[in-house]
């Protein structure tokens, strides 16, 4: 290596002996104090940085206890940190790196009017200064500085050093990556020259006004400081070397809601695109935040495709994350600080970057073919013959051990397999009354006395055949000829018909009309831009938590259905499979443990058949009680219902959708935009309702994935209605899939969000309490499962203007009023009560007896019980416990983990699952 030698090369070759430098992104985050516009408008900051590295949300009260308070990274800077500090604390080493050839990058990353703009100015002169300063200081050095500026404005490259504003092309260059075409470059000569350079870039960014910023930028703007340097002494000659790299400057532009923002027309249209490009940086921070495994979609926005190298790759990178501490904000702040948590999780791997003169490198590498020759011809000491005996033993014990571990996995795996043959045959076949393990679980002729049994505790229908078909099972129960599969069928049909029927249905839920009238949560959205390629429109839907997640649990639900037996197979045989069948086999393990009480058994049973001729069909969306509500619209005709029943004000109407759900769910409608078919259908839904008693979790789950599935072919309808006509609405088109297209960071915020709203419709409309629970515990934080969250949601927002507006909700045949919803209710939390006694031990009541702070003297104790259960909807321990007594008495446990794979829902048990809103809590279940 003589030839070429030099401080750069030997720099160079101590690195390459160190490998490339991995280190996370450095992750700053700066506040900024409250703007002039937000303390005239009497804001208040709720966040403070309590020390350099953690920043802490102030307001407890307004959110509860269960999101993070407290957030850290590698620098925080309060309010009044000047830039210089932030500079100098923080990013000035990582950005200096560019003199010693290793690339580096610094963003700046948050909401519109956060304070990019102003940090990444300020970061971007004091580098080049400090540059300027470090190439005055080393003379023996020869330096070139080259400058370049590049915006993305609405997807489109475009070169500001230029007034041609002619979009410039990306290439993909095999060993420089992805390359700006035809970009200028210009060679600094001093730091005026520089200045003068910035301002040209100033003056030609996009900038426009919206509410929250009167210079809002409008594009993602990348300066970049190329720096090449080389040793003076070898000019010229044969053996120079060059030290090359670039420092990036990116200034983004601002997350923004639509909403806030309060942006139309081309600023809506610009910050679609904001959104768009942002939403990618975030999916690939996210994915690359969990490590490099799978396919990182760099490619599907120019800004990380060009960033590449800075997201992972081959630089030095810090993110500062710029915040508002304004209250009107706290959820975009809480996107950027998750965004940031992400971010800190990224590693790069930066190296030297040493350009050689062709002929030095042709010297290096005959050196380096001479050093390996001459290895080769004289081995040096090695191990010896002993050693490798050694070695190949401990190999072959190795190799030993791994096919015996092969050997076992097969075995494991064959087990697995059959043994899921066997359940989706008796799925398959629900008319084949076997047991679903044969452990003898129900084979002793003793009935389990699951929810459905109260309608007929001495059939002795095995639980298997509840699962497979809990209608039928009722059928068979109660004998009501009207229940049958292909009444089922039928129905289902008529929902579909009737969805297509309707096309004032289909306007009422065409996106113009969502987009103007739907609650606040469906404005708070971002935005989506709807004019890319039907390719992008894809790949974006499927990016989106109403998009990919929501048709991917659609499509594992329809797969698990049975259509898709291969799926099923597949989800089975592997390691999935294995735990699976080791859940169920669990369930069996416990199914028989509840103590028995015999007198109450019978004394329920009978009430229940008594009861069977009322309506006693499982209801758990609409808030009506089916299980324990007596059918006395069963004696009102059809038209009669229709006829009373007023409907949703003027006002309100067109806004929301009429779900109609008729699978043991729910069918909302108003008498005027029913049709024909719901009418004729009602006297059907009327007399089924009386067949069953609560929903089975397999009832319940079916229904819900029906109006996901309603839900989903109309969202698929309207867009391809919408794309097929002329760009009347173009803006609440962009408005509306905006509303699909949420970031996915945002997800766990937005779950919170749902949940918590949906909490407090519940108690609002009196749901029961069964169907509380189950949800609850079905829906707990996966993304996948957002569409049956924002079904809820829409369906109870329904319901609650409906009963506020003094209206009527046709339910599965039934009215609902807030009185008859709150009457079903109190006789659910009575038959609750009485099954206490049978499924709780005596010692379990009385812990929860104290648990909820009921005297073990008072008189109807259980009853108080049943009365405390999901009565607190802000306290999310008492939420957590209600589902867990809840859970134990409808026996969801058992018949919950049976379900969990075969319908495709992310099911777990509280004390296992994972969720976003109670990671930090110990989940509780005081039942075991
Ligand atoms: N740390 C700070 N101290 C004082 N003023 C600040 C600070 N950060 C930002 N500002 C002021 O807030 C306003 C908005 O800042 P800026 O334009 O940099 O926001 P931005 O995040 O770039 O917004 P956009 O994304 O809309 O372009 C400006 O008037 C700026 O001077």
């Amino acid at each position: 290596m003589g030839a070429i030698s030099g401080e750069e090369l030997l720099k160079w070759e101590k690195m390459q002996g160190m490998g490339a430098r991995e280190e996370k992104i450095l992750v700053l985050v700066r506040l900024r104090p409250l703007s002039e516009k937000e303390a005239v408008a009497n804001e208040v900051a709720d966040w403070e940085c309590i020390n350099d590295t953690t920043i802490l949300y102030r307001n407890t009260l307004r959110e509860g206890s269960t999101f993070p308070y407290t957030y850290t990274f590698d620098r925080v800077y309060r309010g009044d940190c000047s830039t210089r500090e932030v500079y100098e604390e923080g990013a000035r080493g990582l950005a200096l790196s560019v003199v010693n050839g290793i690339n580096s990058s610094i963003f700046a990353y948050g909401q519109t009017s956060s304070g990019k703009t102003y940090t990444m100015n300020g970061i971007t002169e004091l580098t080049v200064a400090d540059i300027f300063d470090y190439v005055h200081k080393h003379e023996e050095r020869a330096f070139v500085l080259k400058f370049s500026a590049i915006e993305i404005y609405n997807e489109v490259v475009r070169d500001l050093l230029s007034t041609d504003s002619t979009s410039l092309r990306l290439l993909d260059d095999p060993e420089r990556g992805t390359i700006v075409e035809k970009v200028t470059e210009e060679t600094l000569r001093d730091w005026n020259h520089f200045n003068e350079l910035v301002s040209i870039c100033e003056a030609q960014r996009q900038i426009g006004e919206t509410l929250l910023n009167e210079r809002s930028s409008r594009s993602h703007q990348i300066l970049k400081l190329t720096v090449e340097s080389s040793a003076r002494e070898f000019l010229g000659k044969d053996n120079s070397t060059t030290l090359s790299a670039s420092v990036n400057f990116v200034d983004l532009a601002g997350s923004e809601r639509a909403s806030q923002a309060l942006s139309a027309g081309t600023r809506l249209k610009e910050g679609c695109h904001i959104n768009r490009s942002l939403l990618t940086l975030g999916t690939v921070i996210r994915k690359l935040s969990k490590g490099r495994h799978g396919h990182i979609n760099y490619r599907d926005s120019k800004l990380t495709r060009i960033l590449q190298p800075a997201l992972g790759g081959n630089a030095r990178t810090a993110i500062i994350c710029t915040l508002s501490p304004a209250r009107s904000h706290v959820e975009q702040t809480r996107n950027t600080l998750l965004f940031a948590c992400c971010a800190k999780e990224v590693t790069t791997k930066a190296q030297v970057n040493v350009v050689m003169s062709d002929k030095a490198l042709v010297k290096h590498l005959q050196k380096e073919l001479a050093r390996l020759e001459s290895e080769l011809r004289a081995p040096g000491p090695i191990s010896s013959n002993c050693d490798y005996v050694a070695l190949l033993k401990k190999k072959d014990l190795q190799i030993e051990k791994m096919e015996k571990e092969i050997r076992d996995l097969k075995k494991q795996r064959d087990g697995a397999q059959s043994r899921v043959e066997e359940l989706l045959k008796l799925v398959e076949n629900d008319q084949d009354p076997k047991p679903l393990i044969g452990n003898g679980h129900q084979s002793n002729g003793k009935t389990d006395d699951t929810w459905e049994d109260d309608c007929s505790l001495s059939d002795g229908i095995a639980y298997s055949h509840s699962l497979g078909s809990s209608v039928r099972k009722m059928n068979g129960t109660i004998n009501h000829k009207k229940m049958n599969g292909n009444n089922s069928e039928q129905r289902n049909n008529s929902l579909w018909e009737n969805t297509e029927e309707h096309s004032e249905a289909d306007n009422i839920y065409s996106p113009r009309s969502v987009g103007q009238g739907y609650d606040e949560y469906c404005k708070d959205v971002q935005c989506v831009d709807m004019e890319v390629s039907s390719r992008e429109n894809n790949v974006e839907a499927l990016s989106s938590p109403l998009g990919e997640n929501a048709v991917s649990a659609l499509r594992r639900a329809e797969d698990h259905e049975g259509t898709g037996q291969t799926s099923s197979s597949t989800a089975f045989s592997e390691s999935g499979g294995r735990s699976h069948i080791q859940n169920l086999s669990r369930y069996n393990d416990h199914g028989d443990t509840s103590p028995q009480a015999p007198e109450a058994d019978i004394s329920s049973s009978t009430n229940l058949k008594l009861s069977s001729g009322l309506s006693c069909r499982a209801n758990p969306v609409t808030g009506s009680s089916p299980s324990f509500e007596e059918a006395d619209v069963n004696t009102t005709p059809p038209n009669e219902f229709e006829r009373v029943f007023p409907g949703r004000p003027e006002a309100l109407q067109g806004k929301f959708h009429p779900l109609n759900y008729d699978n043991g769910i729910a069918s909302l409608s108003r008498n005027n935009s029913q049709s024909s078919l719901e009418s004729g259908s009602l006297a059907q839904s009327v007399g089924a309702a009386a067949d069953e008693d609560i929903a089975s979790v397999h009832t319940f789950v079916s229904g819900l994935k029906e109006m996901a599935s309603a839900y989903e072919k109309q969202l698929a309808d309207e867009q391809g209605a919408e794309s097929r006509s002329n760009n009347d609405h173009e803006n609440n088109v962009e408005e509306v899939a905006s509303d699909a297209l949420t970031n996915p960071l945002d997800w766990p915020l937005e779950f919170e969000r749902k949940q918590r709203s949906i909490l407090v419709l519940w108690q609002i409309c009196s749901v029961p309490l069964v169907h509380r629970t189950y949800f609850f515990l079905l829906f707990r934080g996966d993304p996948a499962d957002s569409i049956y969250m924002e079904v809820e949601l829409r369906r109870l927002t329904f319901l609650k203007e409906t009963f506020a507006s003094g209206g009527h909700a046709v339910a599965d045949g039934r009215v609902l009023t807030p009185a008859s919803s709150l009457k079903a209710l109190h006789r659910e939390r009575e038959k609750l009560s009485k099954l206490m006694r049978r499924r709780l031990s005596e010692a379990e009541r009385e812990r929860l007896f104290q648990r909820w702070g009921i005297s073990l003297e008072s008189k109807r104790r259980r009853l108080q019980l049943a009365n405390r259960l999901w009565s607190d909807t802000e306290d999310m321990d008492c939420v957590m416990e209600s589902a867990s007594v809840v859970a134990k008495l409808a026996r969801f446990e058992e018949q919950g983990k049976a379900l969990r794979g075969m319908l495709g829902l992310s099911f777990s048990s509280p004390s296992m699952r994972r969720s976003y809103g109670w990671r930090q809590r110990s989940a509780i279940s005081y039942l075991g």
